[in-house]
């Protein structure tokens, strides 16, 4: 099965459209204020807009209010949570949604495979302490077990350069990138997001290790 790719901090018309061209399956929207790749809820309506057909469109939120999240709501496809959210406050939109997890030195990952099944998929970043997100970090992928009972989406420090190792290494149903495919914070290098699809598409090609 081909590895599926997400490209996430999407802030520019231009940069979506150089993802769809280079062929992401999924477009990565942060709508939370801290982040300097957010965006505004007026902001996304116009982003998604110009997103075809069958690629889908990730809203990011971290800890925020329900009121914003369903007014954002009918410009995603999907919910990407990136804080504290328990399970329940992740169903309450009945869209579908990913849990993202990072990878503390004490995570157990079945543990939380358990308390998130109702997850479309679980996506592993970096930890770092008081950052929820968008690190640029890679963390060790050798803690990523290969029986998980949902599927992974690998996340944190990807890049054009260490895609295809990745892909080998882990196997994860899909993959995420932000900050490896930027020129500056939020704005894309279309170069860069055609050498990590083209990264991903020649690992799916080859023989993995695992
Ligand atoms: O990008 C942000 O600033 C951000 C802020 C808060 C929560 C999540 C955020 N980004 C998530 C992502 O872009 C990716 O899902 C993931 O963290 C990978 O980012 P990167 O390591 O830069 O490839």
């Amino acid at each position: 099965m081909r590895t599926r790719i997400k490209i996430c901090g999407l802030t520019r018309e231009a940069d979506i459209d150089a993802a769809i061209k280079a062929g992401a399956d999924a477009l990565g929207f942060v709508m939370w204020p801290g982040s300097k790749r957010a965006l505004t809820p007026e902001r996304l309506e116009q982003l998604s807009a110009r997103v075809p057909p069958f690629v889908t469109r990730v809203g990011l939120f971290v800890d925020q209010a329900p009121d914003l999240i369903a007014n954002c709501a009918p410009w995603l496809d999907m919910l990407q949570f990136h804080g504290e959210e328990p399970p329940e406050a992740c169903e309450l939109y009945g869209m579908s949604w990913l849990k993202a997890l990072r990878m503390r030195d004490d995570i157990d990952l079945y543990q939380q495979a358990e308390r998130y099944h109702r997850a479309r998929g679980l996506l592993l970043d970096a930890y770092r302490p008081g950052v929820p997100g968008g690190t640029g970090e890679v963390f060790d992928w050798s803690r990523v077990p290969d029986d998980l009972a949902l599927p992974i989406i690998l996340a944190g420090g990807l890049s054009p350069e260490n895609i295809a190792q990745a892909v080998h290494q882990v196997s994860p149903y899909g993959v995420d990138v932000s900050g490896g495919v930027e020129a500056s914070a939020g704005v894309k290098d279309h170069e860069l997001i055609q050498a990590f699809v083209g990264g991903v598409q020649t690992a799916d090609a080859t023989p993995a290790t695992r």
